[in-house]
């Protein structure tokens, strides 16, 4: 549904990459290409100046910039650099190569949220409430901290949102700010499925506009498919204007269930804000289980580390003990048989030798003992999660379960999926403090320092404006070239004049659907899109003038 283009994309719409292994600005190391979406390509890079890490640099071609838009996209880059949060993709800067615009964000090495759903929905399961529980406050903490600094993401959606460490961290807002820092070109040309009912009644576009798309993930982590999803752009408006909310499958808890209809309430005043629902009681009480966990797990990777120190020392002695005997036993071996005999007889010292051998044997065994039963880690998944099961998910889920799981005293199951890394650690541990000092201060923002003066003061943004308008128009050319874009144009002009765009059924031979729709979706969707705002604009009512189903 949204305008991935890779395959699908024109030869109009290709632009020019980086190579794997080519350097940049001397200092970054191309490493592979990630991907393409509609504004630009990702690489993953090594930059040779910060500890050789991996970061990931898009590159944007000016082309897709509005006017000329570097100058003030080059400020917003330096300002998103002011955002850290565990829950954050870290932006580290921008410069501009050739032509085309560089953005420099951390690399999450868990991928996209996008493809870790579809993943799931292969295996054909559900993911189990606690699972989507820490994600969804992991989330809610992440745009809680954005609206804390009047910052709107705009374009929230689960291919924005990247696993690392086990955290979901929200990332590519800046993109969109970048590209259009002026206008509010991507409000109404980013994902369709997340947009939320005032996008489109040309109302603003607010921190409550966020809270719906992050409903409308929070719907598919637990359903595995789109809140609202259509192929027909008209209708999919008329679904998310005038639409029923969809509910959870019956596994989820009539509390979460709860959750997301406030969230994709149609009033945008009457949905709440992260920080609200960060303080329901059910939010909260998983989020002190969460954080309880969290420290759990910090304070038993901190004795692990402890633990694995004094078996290295084991390790060490023993291995020492073991050429100072063969020393001895070479010695020994020299001797004539009456001087062996002696010795034996004086052979005190090498008594000693041989029980401070066994006693460490034993604690390098103790030791190795409690470190495999400190590590009730599972290894085959790649997220971090607390289980917070049923009884009757428990029967499911323990089925071809090997690793071992504790009860914590609240009942909750704790499993961690892997042996801890610095990183991970480190990852964790400003996770936990951001979670418990959220929890500690009831979400008191007072402790805000940096304000980032990006959106208006009540951060309500204009959705649609003429000139907006008219650059769409200009993407969908730029998109399929002139002729294509004309007869795709036409052809949804007049399948929108019918009385019933919907429902009508398309006999008239001059409505034959054009090849170029099947060989480019995604650019014909957003000519849809442009119909769709070119119509808006005509009207002077908020109300459009399509019939709604
Ligand atoms: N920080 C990152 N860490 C890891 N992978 C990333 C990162 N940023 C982007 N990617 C991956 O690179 C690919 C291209 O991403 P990009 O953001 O350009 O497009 P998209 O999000 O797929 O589409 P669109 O731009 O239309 O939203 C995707 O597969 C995405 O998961």
């Amino acid at each position: 549904m949204d305008f991935t283009v890779d395959k699908d994309r024109p030869a109009a719409m290709c632009h020019s990459g980086f190579s794997p292994g080519s350097h940049v600005m001397k200092r970054y190391v191309v490493q592979q290409k990630l991907g393409s979406g509609s504004f630009g390509t990702a690489y993953l890079v090594t930059d040779l100046k910060d500890r050789e890490s991996q970061k990931v640099i898009k590159r944007i071609p000016c082309n897709t910039m509005r006017g000329d838009a570097t100058l003030p996209s080059a400020r917003e880059a330096k300002l998103l650099g002011n955002l850290r949060h565990p829950s954050i993709v870290q932006f580290f800067g921008s410069f501009l190569e050739k032509k085309d615009f560089c953005i420099v964000t951390e690399y999450c090495e868990g991928g996209d949220l996008h493809c870790y759903i579809q993943e799931q929905k292969e295996r054909g399961e559900n993911f189990i409430e606690g699972h989507v529980m820490e994600w969804f406050i992991q989330l809610l903490l992440g745009v809680n901290y954005l609206h804390e600094r009047l910052v709107l993401h705009r374009d929230l959606k689960t291919k924005n949102i990247f696993l690392k460490d086990g955290i979901l961290k929200i990332g590519d807002f800046g993109v969109s700010r970048i590209l259009a820092p002026s206008d509010m070109a991507t409000t109404i040309t980013g994902t369709a499925c997340y947009m939320s009912p005032e996008v489109f009644s040309n109302t603003g576009y607010n921190t409550k506009s966020d809270i719906w798309s992050l409903g409308c993930i929070l719907y598919e982590m637990c359903s595995l498919a789109c809140a609202f999803d259509c192929p027909r752009w008209i209708k999919l408006v008329s679904l998310i204007v005038n639409g029923p909310s969809p509910t959870l499958p019956p596994k989820y808890s009539a509390e979460l269930n709860d959750i997301l209809q406030r969230m994709l309430m149609k009033n945008p005043e009457l949905r709440p804000s992260a920080k609200e629902i960060l303080q329901f009681p059910y939010v909260t009480h998983r989020g002190q289980v969460l954080s309880q966990w969290l420290q759990e797990v910090i304070r038993q990777d901190r004795k692990d580390s402890v633990d694995e120190d004094v078996a290295r020392i084991a390790a060490a002695m023993q291995e020492k003990l073991h050429l100072d005997s063969l020393q001895a036993m070479r010695v020994v071996q020299e001797m004539a048989p009456r001087q062996r005999r002696r010795i034996r007889h004086e052979d005190e010292p090498e008594t000693h030798r041989l029980k401070l051998k066994r006693a460490v044997e034993k604690v390098y065994e103790e030791n190795r003992q409690r470190m495999e039963h400190n590590r009730r880690y599972k290894a085959n998944d790649d997220v971090l999660w607390v289980e917070d099961r049923t009884s009757e998910e428990k029967d499911i889920c323990s089925e071809g379960e090997d690793s071992e799981q504790e009860e914590s005293t609240d009942g909750s199951v704790l499993t961690i999926s892997w042996t801890l890394s610095e990183q991970q650690s480190s990852t964790l541990r400003a996770y936990q403090s951001c979670l418990q000092r959220f929890l500690d201060s009831s979400g008191d923002s007072a402790e805000i320092q940096e304000s980032v003066p990006w959106d208006s003061e009540d951060t309500t943004v204009s959705v649609c404006s003429e000139q907006e308008i008219a650059l769409l128009r200009q993407e969908c050319v730029r998109l399929l070239g002139e002729d294509a874009f004309l007869e795709v144009y036409n052809y949804w002009k007049q399948v929108y004049n019918q009385q019933d765009p919907d429902t009508v059924e398309i006999e008239d031979e001059t409505l034959r659907e054009p090849q170029v729709m099947k060989l480019h979706p995604h650019p014909c969707y957003k000519v849809q899109q442009l119909l769709f705002l070119e119509e808006r604009i005509e009207v002077e009512s908020p109300e459009p003038s399509f019939t709604w189903l």
